[in-house]
């Protein structure tokens, strides 16, 4: 997975001599966090749980040659492929992440050239607050590097600066969708914070490389200032290791020295070495235009005399003028009027791209941010079926049932989720990526299986053979509380976000990916039926007495008012190794009569003769100690075992044994 190129919406860029610039938008709106994804997200953290996110190194996604156009395709203006492509203009999404004043807006600030109508800040809200509430977009140019392949060119860096303030996480995971580069900050003089290690889990499900800023180096005193630094620097090494971010770069800085009375003349420490290493962790993702059209939405404003232009990024597909575009949650068709990158009016755009998209008679407030795709490509779900990991940091079990929120594609809606995995012996089972297989069985799962949640029986047992066994993959269907509006395979992060803020827990609790929507409101009577998530049963009585070679009477399975019929035919199997089938009830309290097709072993007879033998005599007289135990065993000295299994929606609640 790579890091994936947008262009920034039209009103950031500075505008360019005699082509036509769409005026500044409405502030507000954000970056509609659908993940743009030619694979899975990144490994979830794991490994051993430190007290922050720790994940193997997951494998760096691969620089991918730039963007190239389809046949025949060329973005320039109205009037056909003139040839004069805009000088080459390549974007990257940086996300500016991490604790509450850590100093991520100044930092934006500092770094920027360009800043759009929502951000550092602007809006009224945030001002008032003195904290970032949305999601802000600025964005800065710089040459090309080296790796992005040859000149001329630009590299045009697009910061979207997330909130900080714990409750804005909704805001924060949305942001993080849409973009694979990240800085994390951190200020210097209190290092890692709680929503810090949030981000940071945040950056390992959704980026592939990170820098770590430690700003506000002007706070520490000028003598200790190097050794202080120096000092915070090994220590966030020390907290990196263990995840994918291993090695990253790490750049002290100071965004705003003096802080917020300072004047605006004081300059900010370490910006350009801080362009430098951005530029050096830059690279493009591989393209592909196939597949529906579908666009995030972060913007979206009316020209006067034009119509009113949606910006936005390209997660997948292409588009081109006079295409129909549909906006799906608003069950709108629209026709493409026309459409500017970087101020350059364009025929085409494709995957990755950012882009402005202007249609006519359609009212912007409609549509503060979400998505535009071909028309009926989208669904509205009510429920899903993903395939998810659990994330380390998260305290608690995952249980089945439970209630989270889930982010999924541009929304965070409630949902109950069900967990269920493989069978057991298929937890090594090879698992096709991204597809799930409604022809196999599935394990209904109590809760999410994880190191912590194998019970200590069984991890004993386990660990007879050395490591407790985890399936390979598991799967939750999500219950949404209401619909949603998501493309396919789009990820999907649940959090318990209405944990205690100040509790110094991580909120997220899990990650996957969305693999079968169910579109239908009736999914519980159409779709879940097809489900083959089954929960196994195991229920044991003992062998009364023995009626002749070939039945025994059982009791204790079932309760006395159990409609022994529907259990005939079943098969069960005697501690002593006999096969077994139900042959009906026996009397009023709960016995049943036993068929043994191949006939009692000897010594199982011997066994069951001399315990009813024991029975018998035990009525007379006090027992001994020993007499009282011994009358336990042989009064069960046989055991039966029924081991069925039930298909949790099928709704004839069959019993099946394979
Ligand atoms: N001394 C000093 N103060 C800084 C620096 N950077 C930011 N600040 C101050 O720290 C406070 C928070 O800065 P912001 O940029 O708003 O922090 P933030 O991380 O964007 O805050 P949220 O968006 O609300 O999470 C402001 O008063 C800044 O003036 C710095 O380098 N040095
Ligand atoms: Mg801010």
């Amino acid at each position: 997975m790579a890091i994936r190129a947008f262009r920034y919406p039209a009103e950031i860029a500075p505008p360019r001599r005699g082509c036509p610039v769409w005026a500044a938008g409405r502030a507000g709106g954000a970056l509609v966090p659908i993940p743009w994804r030619s694979g899975r997200p990144a490994a979830a953290p794991s490994g051993s749980a430190p007290a922050l996110p720790g994940a193997p190194a997951a494998a760096g996604g691969t620089a991918a040659a730039g963007p190239a156009l389809p046949q025949g395709r060329c973005r320039a203006g109205p009037g056909g492929c003139s040839g004069a492509m805009a000088a080459r203009v390549l974007n990257v999404n940086v996300g500016v992440l991490g604790h509450i004043d850590s100093g991520k807006t100044a930092l934006a600030r500092a770094l920027s050239t360009t800043g759009s109508t929502a951000a550092f800040d602007r809006a009224p809200q945030s001002r008032a607050r003195g904290i970032t509430l949305d999601l802000g977009f600025s964005c800065l140019r710089t040459a090309l590097p080296p790796q992005l392949g040859p000149g001329p060119g630009e590299l045009q860096l697009t910061l979207v600066d997330c909130p900080g303030h714990a409750s804005l996480i909704r805001t924060i995971i949305g942001g993080a969708q849409i973009i694979d580069l990240m800085m994390l900050v951190i200020d210097v003089t209190k290092g890692m914070q709680t929503q810090s290690a949030e981000c940071l889990v945040i950056g390992q499900i959704a980026c592939q490389k990170m820098v770590v800023v430690l700003n506000k180096i002007d706070l520490l005193p000028e003598g200790k200032r190097q050794s202080a630094i120096e000092k915070m620097t090994k220590k966030m090494q020390k907290t990196l290791e263990n995840t994918k971010f291993s090695g990253c770069p790490i750049v002290a800085v100071a965004a705003k020295p003096g802080g917020p009375e300072a004047p605006e003349s004081e300059n900010p420490q370490g910006i350009s070495e801080l362009i430098e290493v951005l530029k050096s962790q830059a690279y493009l993702p591989s393209r592909d235009p196939s597949g529906h059209f579908l666009m995030a939405v972060d913007h979206c404003f009316s020209i006067k005399g034009q119509g009113t232009v949606m910006t936005g990024t390209i997660l997948s597909g292409s588009v081109s003028l006079g295409d129909n575009v549909e906006i799906p949650a608003l069950k709108v068709t629209k026709r493409v009027k026309s459409m500017q990158m970087f101020h350059t009016p364009v025929t085409y755009a494709m995957q990755g791209d950012r882009v402005g998209v202007c249609v006519t008679q359609f009212d912007p407030k409609l549509l503060e941010r979400g998505l535009i795709c071909t028309p009926d490509s989208l669904h509205t779900i009510h429920a899903a079926i993903i395939s998810l990991k659990k994330i380390q940091y998260f305290r608690g079990a995952l249980q089945t049932k439970a209630k989270f929120h889930i982010t999924v594609g541009h929304e965070t809606v409630m949902g109950r989720v069900m967990f269920f995995s493989p069978a057991p012996a298929n937890f090594n089972e090879e698992i096709q990526e991204n597809v799930f297989d409604f022809d196999k069985d599935y394990l209904y799962q109590e809760q999410y299986l994880s190191k912590d949640s194998v019970s200590s029986e069984e991890n004993k047992e386990n660990d007879q053979a050395g490591e407790v066994q985890l399936p390979k993959q598991q799967w939750a269907l999500l219950e949404f509380e209401k619909p949603v509006t998501c493309p396919k395979l789009c990820l999907v992060i649940g959090s318990k976000l209405d944990a205690d803020i100040h509790a110094n827990t991580c909120r997220l609790a899990f990650h996957g990916v969305l693999l079968q929507g169910m579109e239908d409101k009736n999914y519980t009577e159409t779709f879940l039926p097809k489900l083959k998530v089954y929960k196994q049963k195991h229920k044991e009585g003992q062998v009364e007495r023995v009626m002749d070679d070939y039945s025994v009477i059982g009791r204790s399975l079932f309760k006395k008012e159990t409609n022994i019929q529907i259990f005939v035919g079943l098969k069960v199997k005697l501690s002593t190794g006999e096969d077994g089938i139900i042959d009906g009830g026996f009397g009023q309290s709960g016995k049943f009569k036993i068929r043994i097709p191949d006939g009692l072993k000897p010594d199982t007879k011997m066994l069951l003769a001399a315990a009813s033998k024991k029975k018998s005599k035990g009525g007379k007289g006090d027992m001994t100690k020993e007499d009282e135990s011994s009358k336990n065993d042989s009064a069960q000295p046989v055991t039966i075992s029924l081991i069925f299994k039930r298909y949790v929606f099928d709704t004839q609640k069959k019993m099946i044994q394979s």
